[in-house]
């Protein structure tokens, strides 16, 4: 499903993690206010969207290669961000507008990993919205290294609640 053209990353205007509410901005993988988290960062770019994340050294499989669940954290926050973004199309906004992108679980995450996936370089990761429902969208993702395709993941991603569920009793949350 095509996605209007938008800001692209030569744009650089916010990610659509900058937009999620700050309830929902705790994620390990893309959440602004997690201190010890990746702070993933997606943006649109033309009818896809895409995110570019080094791994550090601590993410490696075995030396030279990165850990196949930091590849499907990847995808899958990724994953999550195009859901997000297509949504919020879908109810006339644009990213930069004042109303927060509305924030989206996962509820199916699937990752063939096609080739081993070399640590040392940037990942690119790839989006599109392949189905659009009322409160779900599934999304393909495809994660590079350099040109070379490493692993594709199909993700279905399904609309959170308004209002946070609180999470187990002595949680700390602290802002970032
Ligand atoms: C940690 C999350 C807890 C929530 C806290 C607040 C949000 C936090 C935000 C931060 C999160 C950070 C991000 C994270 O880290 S999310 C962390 C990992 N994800 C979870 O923990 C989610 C746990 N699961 C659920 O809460 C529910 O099952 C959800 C909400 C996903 C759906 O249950 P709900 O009763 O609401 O919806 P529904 O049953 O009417 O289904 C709706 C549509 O989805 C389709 N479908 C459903 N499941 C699957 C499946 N497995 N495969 C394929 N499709 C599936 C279904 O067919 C239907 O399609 P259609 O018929 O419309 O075409």
């Amino acid at each position: 499903m095509p996605m209007e053209p938008d800001a692209g990353p030569a744009h650089r205007g916010p990610a659509v993690q900058d937009r999620y509410p700050d309830d929902f901005a705790w994620c390990y993988g893309c959440g602004r206010h997690n201190p010890a988290g990746l702070h993933l960062k997606t943006y649109p770019d033309g009818d896809e969207t895409v995110t570019v994340f080094e791994p550090r050294p601590e993410h490696m499989a075995v030396p030279g290669f990165v850990y196949g669940g930091l590849i499907a954290s990847l995808i899958d926050c990724h994953s999550m961000a195009t859901a997000s973004l297509a949504l919020y199309r879908r109810d006339g906004h644009r990213l930069g507008d004042p109303e927060p992108v509305p924030r989206c679980v996962t509820a199916s995450l699937k990752v063939d990993y096609l080739r081993p996936t070399p640590l040392g370089v940037p990942l690119t990761v790839r989006g599109r919205v392949v189905e659009l429902g009322q409160r779900k969208a599934v999304v393909e993702s495809e994660l590079y290294a350099g040109e070379t395709l490493c692993a594709r993941g199909q993700v279905v991603a399904v609309l959170a609640p308004p209002a946070m569920t609180p999470g187990p009793a002595g949680a700390e949350r602290r802002p970032g």
